[in-house]
């Protein structure tokens, strides 16, 4: 079933803000990375996800739901976890996401054992009594977590779950929310303005820029089917991007290289055979393995499927 699924969604604030521009994604279950700078629409694309902000146009699905008329079935099927602090500093761990549970409607007692098991999970079960107040940002961020875990949800949205932590914090912080994916069978869509992070435990990413869908696609596609040539030449670079593009070959420049998109083994051949032609000194002709971060640079597609 597709996770989620987006057609033209649009949205514009009040102060003429237009924090999501024509977006149309669907993204299959798995962990998600959702990247692009502050400012974005990332955390404006979830809250439309949960039916917290209306779509001035278009339209969304979550688990096959629609936000706008079935909110309440979405955030009993989904986990939140926002981007600031939210937590009561004066209750234990313990009660604040016991709370929680209740309030997506589980009974008392399960509430009681699901929010300990949900602490176990994150690393906080020795400290679930302790008041929120004294815990550090990490721990902190972990409590955040627990309480979307606490319904036991087929989804989890979690907004900057890096946000304020250091390096081990970080690394922390993903190796858990990677062993939620893994382990539990969870759907995440991670929100994150470092792409280098998400890249590490995503299965496949989603990067918006100024509201707009830049790229969709998995990670694996993203890293293997990019590849492209780089030749370069001592001397006669023009005449052989006239050559190439004559041939057909959709050539792009990169200073002193020469790029051509790896379509099959032929390529090579195609590209040796200008060479020759052109007896033209070959200095460089190896494959170019795009990083992820270069690929979000290129143009953005009308509509993905993830
Ligand atoms: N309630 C609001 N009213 C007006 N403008 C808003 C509102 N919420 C967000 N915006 C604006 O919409 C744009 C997108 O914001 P959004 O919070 O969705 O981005 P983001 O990618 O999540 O960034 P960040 O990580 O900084 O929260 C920004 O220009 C922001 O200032």
């Amino acid at each position: 079933m597709t996770l989620i699924s987006t057609a033209s969604l649009t949205k514009r604030y009040a102060n003429g803000v237009v924090a999501l521009s024509d977006l149309t994604v669907d993204v299959q279950p798995g962990v998600v990375g959702l990247v692009g700078a502050n400012g974005a629409g990332k955390s404006t694309l979830i809250k439309i996800l949960l039916g917290l902000v209306e779509p001035t146009t278009g339209s969304a699905k979550v688990l096959g739901l629609d936000p706008a008329t079935e909110a309440e079935k979405i955030r009993a099927r989904v986990g939140y976890m926002p981007e600031h602090d939210c937590l009561p500093p004066d209750l234990a761990a313990a009660e604040f996401v016991t709370h929680m549970g209740r309030m997506s409607g589980l009974p008392k007692t399960t509430a009681r054992e699901r929010a300990s098991e949900a602490l176990r999970h994150v690393g906080l079960y020795e400290e679930r009594y302790r008041q929120i107040g004294g815990y550090s940002t990490g721990m902190k961020q972990r409590v955040k977590l627990a309480q979307a875990l606490v319904h036991d949800p087929d989804l989890l949205l979690l907004d900057e779950p890096t946000n304020g932590l250091d390096p081990a914090g970080r690394d922390a912080m993903l190796g858990l929310i990677h062993r939620i994916g893994s382990e539990f069978g969870i759907s995440l869509i991670v929100c994150s303005h470092l792409l280098g992070e998400v890249e590490r435990i995503c299965d496949s990413l989603i990067a918006i820029d100024g509201g707009r869908l830049l790229r969709a696609d998995t990670v694996a596609g993203m890293t293997t089917a990019r590849d492209v040539l780089a030749v370069e030449v001592s001397e006669g670079t023009e005449q052989l991007v006239a050559h190439l593009t004559g041939l057909g070959l959709p050539v792009t420049v990169d200073g002193h290289l020469i790029l051509v998109p790896l379509a099959d083994d032929a390529t090579y051949d195609r590209i040796l055979g200008a060479v020759a032609a052109l007896d033209l000194p070959l200095h460089r002709l190896d494959q170019r393995r795009h990083r992820i971060a270069e690929l979000f640079q290129t143009a953005a597609p009308e509509a993905t499927h993830v």
